[in-house]
């Protein structure tokens, strides 16, 4: 990390407390210990572990780190000031806190007066008793302190002369770190900007605590909130991996560390963790039980998937002419997706990545995207259903291996027993022909398509036994031209998969059985492909 001091920030990352309060996600002592010890991993200086006392699972979470502590990071506790005309050491929410055995605790309290008259219902007095005996009372008890301010931008707009004593009462009882939060999430970045500056020149001079930002979506711009804290003085960034927390969540740390660290320069995590933020971003959001956001920027799946032909063509020569950074600082990789906005470039680009070289002068390369153009025009889509792909080129190419060929297949089904929820409502038979030898099989299934592919590996397993890994893991029908009615064309993504990898193949009918056939069939033939080396199967294109 650079050692430059004033180019030093402290991530704070909230996603085991104001994470789990999104809607929607929930987690267990197991997931929470999971997510914490990848963040720690990541070199995340201060991690908000949860709010002991507010439930039995946060308890245990931090006792059971007592027992196996994080490597570097510090692992935070969570809770509001004392309610008000108790002493902090009556308040049993602040013994819970100190049994979490941490040695950094944050409190949030409030700034705004309106929160102290209709939230708390007490006096603006009490309320600056309750920050201040809530953080010396903690301060003797051996814990450094975080302070939130809750509310801080809607309390400084309204009563500035309020929200700066509340700050005050903070830095008297001792803390360490005054966070300004935007709790509402309405600020803007301007508005943040010229506040943080203020409160810079007011406590900054101080010679004590110095200033953290929180900012939460609401208006879109809780990563632009952030930053414009950070160019104003703020050194504590907090935020959520993926972006979760409360209503539309919180500043996302997977756009936050990056734009921080590589296009303002500041220092926030090493470049080797840098290079994990996408692999941990997906992880957490496999943790959590939430599909990853494809979109995201940086760490989402197309952040670097490049589909128009122009784009393709020029990052093919410099990809600094489509990439704003490049994806391996990230942790993230270009991809090329194939679809109707293709170009000569996409198709030869693809086409390495499935290790057949193409150049634009080999008139197969023309071929196979007027071949992809016509297909999408009649409803394919290959973006999705690469292996479909990999499949037509190889055809043009002369290439396709003939596992085996169809010579027919029926499909019966007993839609008595299938209202009637019996399983194994469908019978299907195929008639395969192998090496020359013609095999007719048949299988029942719950549906016709299971039977069909029940079937189909039932005739090939004995001539390709690792068909028998083959599964099929997920099954896709969009109708495509509904005005059509019952006469309208159907488009099947059939994902299947062996022990190692998932493919994806497509096909479109008018006959939903039909084009799920086709989709199942090529499931199975690209697997038999990638069971056998790229090299076994296709000669060097260069021999074409
Ligand atoms: C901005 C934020 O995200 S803050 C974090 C918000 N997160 C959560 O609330 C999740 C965890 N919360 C909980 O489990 C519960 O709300 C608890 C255990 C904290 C409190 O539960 P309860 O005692 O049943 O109170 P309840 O949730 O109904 O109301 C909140 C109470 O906290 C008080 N309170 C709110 N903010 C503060 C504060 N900064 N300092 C002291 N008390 C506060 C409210 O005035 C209210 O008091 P009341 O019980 O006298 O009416
Ligand atoms: C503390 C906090 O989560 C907030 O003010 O949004």
């Amino acid at each position: 990390m650079n050692a430059n001091s004033s180019n030093r920030l402290w991530i704070y990352d909230t996603t085991l407390r104001d994470g789990t309060q999104r809607e929607g996600l929930s987690v267990s002592i197991e997931d929470k210990l999971r997510i914490a010890r990848r963040l720690d991993q990541l070199g995340i200086p201060f991690i908000e572990g949860g709010w002991p006392g507010a439930n039995p699972k946060d308890v245990q979470f931090f006792w059971q780190l007592q027992e196996e502590p994080l490597q570097q990071a510090e692992i935070v506790a969570f809770c509001s000031t004392r309610r008000p005309h108790i002493s902090a050491a009556e308040d049993p929410l602040l013994q819970a806190i100190l049994s979490a055995g941490t040695r950094w605790v944050t409190i949030f309290g409030k700034s705004w007066d309106l929160h102290v008259t209709e939230g708390l219902k007490t006096s603006l007095e009490e309320n600056l008793a309750m920050i201040q005996d809530t953080i010396e009372y903690l301060r003797s008890q051996g814990r450094r302190v975080i302070y939130d301010a809750e509310h801080w931008f809607d309390g400084f707009k309204y009563n500035r002369e309020y929200a700066l004593e509340t700050l005050h009462a903070a830095i008297a009882a001792g803390a360490e770190w005054l966070v300004l939060c935007d709790t509402n999430g309405g600020t803007l970045p301007h508005e943040v900007g010229s506040v943080v500056k203020e409160v810079v020149a007011v406590v900054g001079d101080q010679n004590s605590p110095q200033i953290g930002i929180h900012t939460h979506n609401d208006s879109d711009t809780a990563v632009a909130n952030a930053i414009a804290g950070v160019l104003e003085g703020a050194r504590m960034v907090q935020g959520t991996m993926n972006g979760y927390g409360e209503r539309c969540g919180n500043a996302n740390l997977c756009s936050l560390i990056p734009n921080l660290q590589l296009k303002l320069g500041y220092s926030c995590i090493e470049t080797e963790q840098l290079a994990q933020l996408a692999q941990t971003s997906r992880l957490i959001s496999e943790v959590v039980n939430l599909a990853p956001d494809d979109h995201a920027p940086f760490v989402g799946r197309s952040a670097f998937a490049h589909k128009g032909g122009i784009h393709v063509s020029a990052v093919e020569r410099n990809p600094l002419t489509y990439e704003h950074v490049q994806p391996e600082q990230v942790g993230n990789s270009r991809r090329i997706v194939i679809s109707d906005q293709a170009g000569l470039s996409n198709v030869i680009a693809k086409a390495r990545t499935f290790g057949i070289e193409l150049d634009k002068q080999n008139p197969a390369a023309r071929q196979i995207l007027q071949h992809l153009k016509k297909l999408e025009s009649e409803g394919y889509q290959f973006e999705a259903a690469e292996a479909s792909f990999d499949l037509l080129m190889r055809e043009a190419l002369g290439k396709r291996q003939q596992f085996f060929t169809i010579k027919g297949f029926q499909v019966h089904c007993d839609l008595v027993s299938r209202i009637e929820q019996q399983n194994n409502s469908a019978l299907a038979t195929v008639k395969v022909t192998v090496n020359g030898q013609d095999i007719l099989e048949a299988a029942e299934g719950n549906g016709p398509v299971a039977a069909l592919d029940e079937a189909l590996r039932k005739a090939l397993v004995n001539f390709y036994p690792q068909i028998a890994e083959f599964e099929l893991s997920d099954y896709k029908v969009r109708i495509l031209d509904e005005h059509s009615g019952t006469s309208a064309k159907t488009r099947v993504l059939v994902e299947s998969r062996n022990n190692h990898q998932r493919w994806t193949t497509v096909g479109v009918s008018t006959n939903i059985l039909a084009a799920s056939y086709q989709a199942v069939v090529e499931g199975l033939e690209y697997g038999l492909l990638l069971h056998l080396s790229t090299e076994a199967v296709l000669q060097p294109i260069a021999s074409l």
